[in-house]
C-alpha cells in the first residue's frame, strides 16, 4: 500500500508513522507539510536518520488521489476543506481531527468554534469507534477518528448503558490525560515549569469531546443524555484514565457488569476486560492499542465505578486509525499492531 500523511510532523503524524513504517501491507510511505516543505524529515526528527531521510512533500491535491490511503492529523479545521474533494476518488481517507466526527453540524461549530465541513460530506463518513461501527467502516471511504477521551469513554461505558446495568442520565465522567494529548504546539498549560508537579482541570463543561460522547452513547447505546464530563491533565508524556460513576440498575451485580463486557468485546483482540488485576494504570497500556477496563461496584452507594485506560496517541489516535484501515482493506484488525505495552 502506498500510504500519505498529512500533519506528519506533529504528534498523531509521528505516531502514524511508527505504527505504519512496521505494517507488512505498507510499501510506502509520504510524508506531507503545509510549513516545511523540501526539509528532511529525519533532519526535523534525527531519532527516523536512515530511516527516513526523505524530503517533506507539499500538499497538492492531484498528487493526494494517488495514495491508497491518506491519514490527516491536523488541527481542527483543516480537513473540513481539504477531504471532502477526495471523496469518490481513489484513496481511502482516515481523519484524527474532530472535523468530521459530529453529525450535527451546529453541535461543531457551536463546540469547535470553527466553520463545519459540508453536510454531505459528514452523511459520506463513519464514525471510526472500530469495535462498535467496523460494518460501517469496512464499506466507507472516509473515516472519522474518534477523539482520544471518547475512545476510552464509549468502549467502557456502551455495553453497560445498551444493556441497562446502569443509569446513563446520572454519569459523572472524570477524566486525565498526559500531555501528548495537547499536541506539539506548547502552550502555557503545557509549559513544563506548569505542568511538572501540577494538576490541572480545564475546558470545565466546555470540553470539544462531550457532544462526541453524548452522540456515540445515542449511536450505539440507543438513549441520548446528557452527561457531566471534566478533563485533567496529569504530568506525564502518553496515556489516559477515563473513570465513570454510575448508579447500578437496582439488583445488578459487579458479576453482571464484568460479564457483559466480556461478552461485548470476546474476540475483539485490543479491549481486554481486566478485573482480576489489583492494580491498574496507564503504563499497562503504554504504546499500545489496548482499551483496558476494570469495573468495581461498590454495595454501600450502589454506584459502580467504571475505569478505562488508553494510550492517547495509539487506541486514542494513530493506532485505531491504523486499525480501521485494516478493516477498510479486508486485513486482519491486529496487523501492524501487536506491540507489547512499553510498561517501563
Ligand atoms: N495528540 C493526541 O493525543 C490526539 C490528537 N487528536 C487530534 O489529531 C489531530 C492532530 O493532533 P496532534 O498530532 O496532537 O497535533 P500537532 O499539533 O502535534 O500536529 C498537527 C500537525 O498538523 C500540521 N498542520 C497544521 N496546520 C495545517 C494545515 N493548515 N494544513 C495541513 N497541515 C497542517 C502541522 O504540521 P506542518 O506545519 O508540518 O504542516 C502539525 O505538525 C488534532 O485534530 C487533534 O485534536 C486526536 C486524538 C488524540
Ligand atoms: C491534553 C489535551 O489537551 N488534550 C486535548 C485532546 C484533543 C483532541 O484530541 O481533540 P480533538 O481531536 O477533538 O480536536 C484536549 O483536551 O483538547
Amino acid at each position: 500500500m502506498k500510504i500519505g500523511i498529512i500533519g506528519a510532523t506533529g504528534y498523531g503524524g509521528l505516531e502514524l508513522l511508527r505504527l505504519l513504517h512496521n505494517h507488512p501491507e505498507v510499501e510506502q510511505i509520504d510524508l506531507f507539510t503545509s510549513s516545511d516543505e523540501g526539509k528532511s524529515f529525519s533532519y526535523k526528527f534525527p531519532h527516523t536518520t536512515n530511516l527516513y531521510d526523505q524530503p517533506l512533500l507539499k500538499i497538492d491535491h492531484d498528487q493526494l488521489k494517488s495514495y491508497d490511503v491518506l491519514f490527516a492529523s491536523t488541527p481542527a479545521g483543516v480537513t473540513s476543506r481539504l477531504l471532502p474533494p477526495l471523496i469518490g476518488k481513489g484513496p481511502k481517507l482516515i481523519d484524527l481531527s474532530g472535523d468530521f466526527r459530529l453529525k450535527d453540524t451546529t453541535e461543531y461549530e457551536r463546540w469547535y468554534k470553527k466553520t463545519a465541513a459540508p453536510t454531505e460530506a459528514i452523511e459520506q463518513s463513519a464514525y471510526g469507534l472500530t469495535e462498535w461501527n467496523s460494518q460501517e467502516i469496512r464499506n466507507t471511504q472516509l473515516i472519522a477518528n474518534p477523539g482520544c477521551y471518547p475512545t476510552a469513554v464509549l468502549l467502557s461505558l456502551l455495553p453497560l448503558i445498551k444493556e441497562k446495568l446502569i443509569d446513563a442520565t446520572a454519569l459523572i465522567i472524570d477524566a486525565k490525560s498526559g500531555v501528548s494529548g495537547a499536541g506539539n504546539t506548547p502552550g502555557p498549560m503545557t509549559h513544563f515549569s506548569e505542568t511538572n508537579e501540577n494538576l490541572t482541570i480545564y475546558k470545565i463543561h466546555e470540553h470539544q469531546h462531550i457532544p462526541e460522547i453524548e452522540q456515540g452513547i445515542e449511536l450505539f447505546g440507543a438513549q441520548k443524555t446528557p452527561v457531566t464530563f471534566t478533563t485533567h491533565l496529569i504530568p506525564m508524556t502518553r496515556g489516559i484514565m477515563a473513570t465513570s460513576y454510575a448508579p447500578i440498575t437496582s439488583g445488578v451485580t459487579e458479576e453482571q457488569l464484568v460479564n457483559c463486557l466480556k461478552e461485548t468485546y470476546a474476540g475483539r483482540p485490543f479491549v481486554r476486560i481486566m478485573n482480576e488485576s489489583t492494580e491498574f494504570c496507564t503504563k499497562q497500556v503504554a504504546g499500545s492499542n489496548y482499551c483496558d477496563i476494570h469495573v468495581k461496584v461498590d454495595p454501600r452507594t450502589n454506584r459502580a465505578t467504571i475505569i478505562s485506560v488508553i494510550d492517547n496517541l495509539v487506541k486514542g489516535a494513530a493506532g485505531q486509525a491504523v486499525q480501521n484501515m485494516n478493516v477498510q482493506f479486508g486485513l486482519d484488525e491486529t496487523t501492524g499492531l501487536t506491540q507489547v505495552p512499553l510498561f517501563i
